[in-house]
């Protein structure tokens, strides 16, 4: 059945929760023990279903720190198949959002009717934009607090058509909903007349997904070196680690990089079985011809593709450390399960939340989008985001503490199209 990921964002409190667990709830796809909890806690709580709760896991999962993965939801109808990823909505879990939205095929930006479009509305939206999200529907919700007026929604609507616009966003849908009534979520409402247009599942449920899942060229990078040394298997030798896009296939000639050395695919495996090939994101161990030099972080690609391999690039920072980002900042570039020391050589500009228009500065605040030239002590191997959203993407965390500074998106690969007009007084170089 075909798929749908999409991430929802807003502000703290918006309803996200709450509009997630009204999806979960209204299209059955609560499970027994989870609803008899709910109708338990429906009878301390004076009669309401507390949908938010419905999302409890996810946020008990955020408050242990998992920080890297986001938590998915998944339920299906009848006509798709869905992947939720919850960005919660404080703005120190922007980070969150980055790393899950990478892969949505949609976002569904929430704001509260009674406050119409704030600051991280904008936020959200441009970072949303710059990950290459294609659908975007605007949810205005809360409408139960605003007497259901049609004005105040049409007046957000025209506010975020002004994004939207700015942004050239491709497909906004705008919905007038209440998450904790369920009007306009699985089911349509009274108390909306005036509104003509889809519900939000019916909505979710016919925008186009992007169609080809592997559109990019084979990517795969070494997680872990499996070497189990024992009697039975004295010489086995198999490198573990998700296929990041496209195909591989036995028999492949690939090319180890950073090293550039070349071996061919001995065999494929996936959960200990011999497959002649394997697409992403599956995960696998591949074995090679030769006794190659290969360690965590190398990446692994048939002759004919061309990762960029790296000490210098542009990227986009979102940057997330309450102390602000200086050129010449040393840090870990995280790319996956590759970690080499860098430094950010110069900040090029910031763009304005505002106007979302670029502007030079010399340091990046808290929830800044900036962007850097970054220069790494080892090569690395990435392509830029707009050609492929997995090994485009990266964090940046901080060498003493291990604590995230930053989501990055590699911008630019070839000196040839860095940012011109560098401040000359900003630069620097390790
Ligand atoms: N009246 C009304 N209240 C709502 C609606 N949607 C959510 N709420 C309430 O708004 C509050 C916040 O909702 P949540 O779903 O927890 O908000 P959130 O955006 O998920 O918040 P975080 O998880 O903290 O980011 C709760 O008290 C909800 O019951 C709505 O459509 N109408």
């Amino acid at each position: 059945m075909d798929l749908l990921r999409f991430i929802t964002c807003g502000s703290v409190d918006d309803g996200k929760s709450t509009l997630i667990g009204r999806l979960l709830y209204d299209s059955d796809s609560v499970s027994l023990d989870v609803l008899a909890t709910l109708e338990k806690r429906r009878a301390t709580a004076g009669g309401t279903v507390d949908l938010a709760l419905l999302t409890d896991g996810l946020k008990a999962e955020r408050e242990q720190g998992i920080t890297i993965d986001v938590a998915h939801k998944y339920f299906t109808t009848p006509r798709r198949k869905f992947i939720i990823t919850d960005a919660p909505g404080h703005v120190q879990y922007t980070r969150n959002m980055v790393t899950g939205a990478s892969n949505a095929d949609l976002a569904i930006v929430l704001v509260d009717a009674r406050q119409g479009v704030i600051e991280q509305t904008r936020r959200h939206t441009l970072l949303a934009s710059l990950l290459g999200i294609q659908h975007f529907v605007l949810a205005v919700n809360k409408m139960d607090l605003v007497g259901h007026e049609e004005v105040i929604f049409r007046n957000i609507v025209a506010d975020y058509q002004a994004i939207a616009g700015q942004l050239r966003l491709p497909n906004v849908v705008a919905i007038p909903l209440s998450a904790l009534n369920g009007d306009n979520v699985v089911r349509r409402s009274d108390f909306l007349p005036w509104y003509q247009g889809p519900g939000l599942l019916e909505h979710l449920e016919s925008v186009p997904a992007a169609t080809d899942a592997n559109p990019n060229e084979p990517r795969f990078q070494v997680q872990y070196v499996i070497r189990p040394q024992t009697e039975e298997l004295p010489d086995y030798r198999g490198y573990a680690g998700r296929i990041q896009s496209g195909t591989y296939q036995a028999g492949d000639r690939v090319r180890i990089w950073p090293s550039g050395l070349e071996t061919v695919i001995e065999a494929i495996e996936v959960n200990q079985q011999e497959v002649a090939a394997a697409s992403a994101p599956q995960g696998v161990v591949l074995r090679l011809r030769e006794d190659v030099d290969v360690s965590r972080g190398d990446t692994i690609v048939p002759t004919a593709a061309h990762p960029a391999v790296v000490r210098e690039l542009e990227a986009t920072l979102c940057w997330m450390d309450e102390r602000p980002l200086r050129a010449g900042r040393k840090l870990l570039v995280q790319h996956h399960a590759a970690t080499v020391k860098a430094a950010v050589t110069t900040i090029l500009q910031k763009t304005n939340i505002e106007t979302f228009e670029s502007q030079g500065t010399d340091e990046a605040k808290l929830n800044d989008i900036v962007r850097v030239r970054l220069k790494t002590a080892l090569p690395l191997v990435v392509d830029e985001y707009h050609q492929n959203r997995v090994t485009g993407a990266f964090i940046l965390v901080d060498e003493q503490t291990g604590a995230t500074l930053a989501a990055g998106l590699v911008a630019a690969t070839d000196p040839e199209y860095f940012t011109d007009e560098v401040p000359a007084e900003a630069a620097f170089s390790i």
